[in-house]
């Protein structure tokens, strides 16, 4: 998916959602355990009820994973479920992946074209050659991990590195690497007040934002100091979307909560 066609659905849907299926056996409504394939049949419902309020899904792998070959087969399910139903929705594989280039460009092909996602997070600690081989990838979109919504994010991010901090670092140096059109960031909504500094290194690249509901994050702090001119904004919801209720109501709950978030973004795009 191109860039301008998700600002084109973010100015339709008065949206800038992206709804985190970070989908846990362990809290799903019980009767859904008793289905063949209860994550896919959780994500379904949640999917079916909410995508009109929102514009990108980003199911964390590691909650998938968890459940080994059933798992990646729920992944599957759900990413093609979204490509056939909804091909207008942007779809964000958090994986977190990045390793040598003949490693990385084969985590690019299982993310990319196996499965079929529009993006895919990547952390950037092993630098260029890491990360160019998700970039060479056409209509396709590389996040990389800049500050992260978590306490850890102090340990190394903010660490001042020649003069700068690494977060800045990342920022600047990835902005030289081949095709960086393709590239994102995560900045997490708990750091808001960084993201002024932020956009007068990146002013239009797209941010995608976690840590809005249960880590705390400022949805109006968020959009104050990051929205940039074509809106540059994807706030994840995962948790206060998903478990809003674990009653056999749970989609129209997920989906009363998602509306929620949808019309305090359509204000914030009025604003501007
Ligand atoms: O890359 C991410 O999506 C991510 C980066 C970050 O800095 N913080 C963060 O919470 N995330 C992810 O965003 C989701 C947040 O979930 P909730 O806190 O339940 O909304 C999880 O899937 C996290 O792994």
């Amino acid at each position: 998916m191109t860039t301008d066609f998700l600002v084109g659905q973010i100015r339709k849907k008065e949206s800038f959602l992206c709804i985190g299926l970070d989908t846990d056996l362990d809290k799903v409504p019980k009767h859904l355990l008793k289905e063949e394939d209860p994550i896919f049949a959780f994500n379904k419902a949640i999917i079916d009820a909410t995508h009109h309020l929102c514009v990108a899904y980003k199911p964390n792998t590691a909650f998938y994973e968890a459940y080994g070959i059933k798992g990646w087969q729920a992944l599957e399910k759900t990413i093609n479920y979204l490509n056939i139903n909804y091909p207008e929705i942007f779809t964000i594989a958090d994986a977190k992946r990045g390793d040598i280039g003949n490693t990385s460009t084969r985590y690019a092909k299982a993310f990319f074209e196996d499965l079929g996602f529009d993006s895919v997070t990547i952390a950037p600690y092993m630098g260029r050659d890491s990360v160019e081989p998700f970039l060479a990838f056409k209509d396709k979109h590389t996040i990389l991990l800049a500050l992260t919504s978590n306490m850890g994010a102090f340990d190394f991010q903010t660490k001042m590195v020649d003069g700068k901090e690494l977060y800045k670092q990342v920022l600047e140096i990835s902005k030289t690497y081949e095709n960086s059109e393709n590239l994102m960031y995560v900045v997490g909504a708990t750091k808001a007040t960084f993201l002024t500094e932020i956009r007068n290194i990146i002013p239009n690249s797209f941010l995608l934002v976690p840590g809005v509901g249960v880590q705390g994050g400022s949805l109006a702090e968020v959009c104050r100091y990051g929205m940039s001119d074509n809106v540059g904004l994807l706030v994840n919801s995962s948790r206060g979307i998903i478990y809003a209720s674990d009653q056999d109501n749970f989609a129209q709950a997920s989906a009363e909560k998602a509306k929620e978030l949808q019309q305090e973004m359509s204000l914030e795009l009025k604003k501007r």
